[in-house]
């Protein structure tokens, strides 16, 4: 059932990390640059900034640098005009006073990208640090220095160097010193760990929280824990809606059309999913209904796309058709309102038995999951007390619950999203926790607004991070309608406030 993949956006790969409390050791794993940028966000929404990071960047930079230079050699810093040079400026405020440290910016001071590089800068010009702006290669002859620190281009590069980086780079090589590389050699890309034709060629690189592609197993490299704190990973954040921006070329179907196979004892629940999926921003649902409650469902809103079926509850006999239907849709919802009739469970387990795309599971659907025998990617949203139905553990302590979820996910081969006052989501390898949402929210209904929106991310992105997104922007939701008017919320209420939980708060 799955679109073409040219019709699709490319899902971005799953990012490895584990989950661990309370350890800050550098992991020795490889974080992509987009996963950086939602982790730097993350903890800015922590209130560690972005500023404050840089300065421990800076302070391990000049360590670094001190464990090769002698007191007095010459250490000439090439900055960038990004937040790599920005580093880069720090370490040689730190530096300054032990060693002759010299500055040069590759371009106009006015042209530096970040207000925190640009204030990294002043502070320089304020102490009277060495420090100058270089416009063209000619002034990039470097002397002599004993060491080069090379804080040309970092993660925020694209494409190969262009001039000045690229004979500030040619520069860094020529020189008789040792280089020293912010965070990724200048020239490299930090999400491939592909080289471009010119890159440096350093002998040490300190690099920032995590490994970036390309820098495992060499033993040049140096990890520097800057301070981001471990609940900007295990807390899902502002910086994981980072990947929800569009790109202006984008198509009708490029997110998504999800259908939600529910209905019959309950007629709202699939309506409420199927609005949540296209609140978050699917282009398309469709609603999967009995005959008998049709009418019903689409009075509760014209956006959706309601097909029926003969009778008043799913069974058996209608699973071909549903396959059928299912094969042109990128995800399927089954399970809000379909109730838990023995007929309809067999027609659940039919129907995942014939499908291979992806599938969100809830309510009494999940109960079919643990002895399925199914080729689908499967995300299960239950509670505490579904979970165990499922065969799972039910712990209080949130962080052991973590742990065993995480098993139970990798024993299923599903992924989880197990709500409760902080949801745990895992896929066995990735684990994570949201903290938004309130006692609101356990009236009827959150739980389908929560499985619509987890349908509409899982069309464009892996599971785990489709799962995780979506529980903080229910979540999310549930706090802009408490916080404005209190307790006594209706599930329909948090609709409105998905497009803002998703792409407000940037
Ligand atoms: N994300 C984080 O948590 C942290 C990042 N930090 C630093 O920030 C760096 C990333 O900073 P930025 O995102 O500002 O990006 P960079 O500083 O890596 O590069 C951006 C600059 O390079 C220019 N540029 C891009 N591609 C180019 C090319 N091919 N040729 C010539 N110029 C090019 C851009 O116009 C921009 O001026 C990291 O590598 C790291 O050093 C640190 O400050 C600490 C915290
Ligand atoms: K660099």
């Amino acid at each position: 059932m799955r679109a073409d993949a040219g019709t699709r956006r490319s899902v971005p790969p799953a990012v490895a990390f584990t989950f661990r409390v309370g350890s800050r050791e550098p992991r020795g794993v490889t974080i992509t640059a987009a996963r950086m940028a939602a982790v730097d966000r993350n903890a800015a929404a922590l209130d560690v900034s972005t500023k404050q990071l840089m300065e421990s960047s800076g302070h391990a930079l000049a360590r670094a640098v001190r464990d090769v230079a002698a007191p007095g050699d010459s250490v000439t810093v090439l900055a960038g005009r990004g937040n790599n040079g920005g580093d880069a400026f720090v370490a040689a405020r730190f530096l300054d006073g032990d060693v002759d440290v010299s500055v040069r910016l590759l371009g106009r001071p006015e042209t530096i990208t970040t207000e925190i590089a640009r204030e990294n800068w002043a502070a320089l010009q304020s102490a009277e640090i060495d420090a100058e702006r270089v416009l063209d290669s000619k002034s990039l002859a470097l002397g002599d220095p004993d060491v080069v620190l090379d804080g040309v281009l970092g993660t925020g590069v694209t494409g190969a160097p262009r001039e000045p980086e690229r004979s500030a780079i040619v520069a860094a090589n020529e020189a008789d010193a040792t280089v020293v590389s912010v965070d990724v050699p200048s020239g490299m890309d930090a999400d491939t760990g592909e080289v471009a034709d010119v890159a440096v060629e350093a002998d040490r690189v300190v690099t920032f929280h995590d490994l970036k592609p390309g820098l495992d197993g060499r033993d040049d490299v140096t990890v520097a824990d800057i301070g981001i704190p471990e609940a900007a990973e295990t807390f899902v954040g502002p910086g994981d809606l980072l990947s929800l921006e569009r790109d202006p070329q984008a198509h009708k179907g490029d997110f998504g059309r999800v259908m939600v196979i529910g209905g019959g004892p309950y007629t709202g629940a699939p309506a409420l999913c199927a609005q949540a999926a296209l609140r978050a921003g699917a282009d398309l649902a469709y609603v999967a209904c009995p005959d008998a409650i049709a009418d019903t469902v689409q009075g509760y809103a014209e956006d959706l796309i309601v097909e029926s079926y003969e009778g008043e509850r799913l069974r058996p006999r209608d699973v071909d058709v549903l396959l059928a239907a299912a094969a042109d849709r990128d995800v399927v919802v089954i399970g809000p309102g379909l109730g838990g009739a023995d007929d309809t469970l067999d027609a659940v387990r039919d129907f995942l038995a014939g499908y291979e795309g992806t599938a969100v599971v809830d309510a009494d659907a999940l109960q079919v999951v643990p002895d399925v025998d199914t080729d689908a990617t499967l995300v299960c949203t239950p509670h505490q007390g579904e979970l165990a139905t499922m065969g799972g553990p039910r712990v209080d302590d949130w962080e052991e619950r973590a742990a065993l979820v995480a098993e139970f996910a990798a024993e299923l081969d599903v992924t989880l999203l197990v709500k409760g006052a902080y949801d745990v989501i895992s896929d066995g390898d990735v684990t994570r926790a949201n903290r938004t949402g309130n006692p609101g929210m356990t009236v009827g209904g959150t739980g389908d607004v929560l499985a619509g929106i987890t349908g509409a991310m899982a069309s464009t992105r892996a599971p785990v991070q489709a799962a995780a997104i979506a529980a903080y922007a229910n979540g999310s939701a549930g706090d802009a309608v408490v916080d404005e008017r209190g307790y006594g919320l209706l599930a329909s209420d948090l609709l409105g406030e998905i497009p803002p939980a998703l792409w407000g708060e940037r």
